[in-house]
């Protein structure tokens, strides 16, 4: 399924992996293993050089991964990842710069806030699914709960310092779509080409419950 808006993207799984890519090699069997243990959406950071070709390889390799690019941080690489084959954007923050480029790339994306103020200024440009980032270290759920009041048309993807335990506390709130983290793809398993861990470790993150 291709994501036609932020919202579709929510709806694919209740976690987003966030991918590190040291080897574009890696990157079909890690995607492979992701959307077989139930995570269609996949994040690749654009923090390494692998990562454009690894969006290349997983979008025409791996039927069933819908793999967007994260860390996107000027409209430079926001129109490399679309040419890449990119089918939805990421950033940790946003400038209006980047929220036009995202917006000409046609591509959902979820810019990424950390503020009331920040919130707010993607909401009068018509945005509102964002990523909540860094998530733990800006206020965590105490924090994207106190937001749900004055602002509760805003829908948040959770990302930075999210764990499997804390996960379903954030999915429990009413203003979180999904949640984000880079603990499906531990770096010592994606080195050494353990598929059958992460899978594993995708399967229980795609059985994730909301809380309470
Ligand atoms: O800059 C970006 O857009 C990122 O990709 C930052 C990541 O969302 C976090 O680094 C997630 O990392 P964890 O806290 O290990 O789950």
């Amino acid at each position: 399924m291709t994501p036609r808006s932020s919202e579709d993207l929510f709806a694919l799984a209740p976690v987003i992996p966030v991918v590190v890519l040291e080897s574009a090699d890696a990157a079909v069997p890690l995607a492979r293993a992701l959307v077989a243990g139930g995570l269609a959406a996949i994040e690749v950071t654009l923090r390494t050089e692998a990562a454009l070709e690894g969006i290349e390889r997983i979008a025409a390799e791996v039927p069933g991964a819908v793999v967007g690019a994260g860390t996107v941080t000027s409209p430079e690489q926001v129109r490399a990842a679309a040419e890449a084959g990119a089918a939805f954007l990421v950033s940790p923050g946003c400038t209006p710069r980047l929220l036009a480029a995202m917006r000409d790339s046609g591509l959902p994306a979820l810019p990424g806030v950390a503020t009331a103020s920040e919130a707010l200024a993607l909401l009068e440009e018509g945005v509102s699914a964002m990523k909540f980032f860094p998530a733990e270290a800006a206020g965590g759920r105490a924090y994207l709960k106190s937001l749900s009041g004055p602002l509760p048309q805003v829908r948040f993807c959770p990302t930075g310092g999210i764990t499997p335990q804390s996960a379903p506390d954030y999915l429990a709130l009413p203003n979180v779509g999904c949640v984000g983290g880079t603990w499906l793809t531990p770096p010592d398993a994606v080195a050494g080409g353990d598929w059958p861990r992460v899978e594993e470790l995708a399967r229980a993150a795609a059985s994730l419950r909301p809380k309470g």
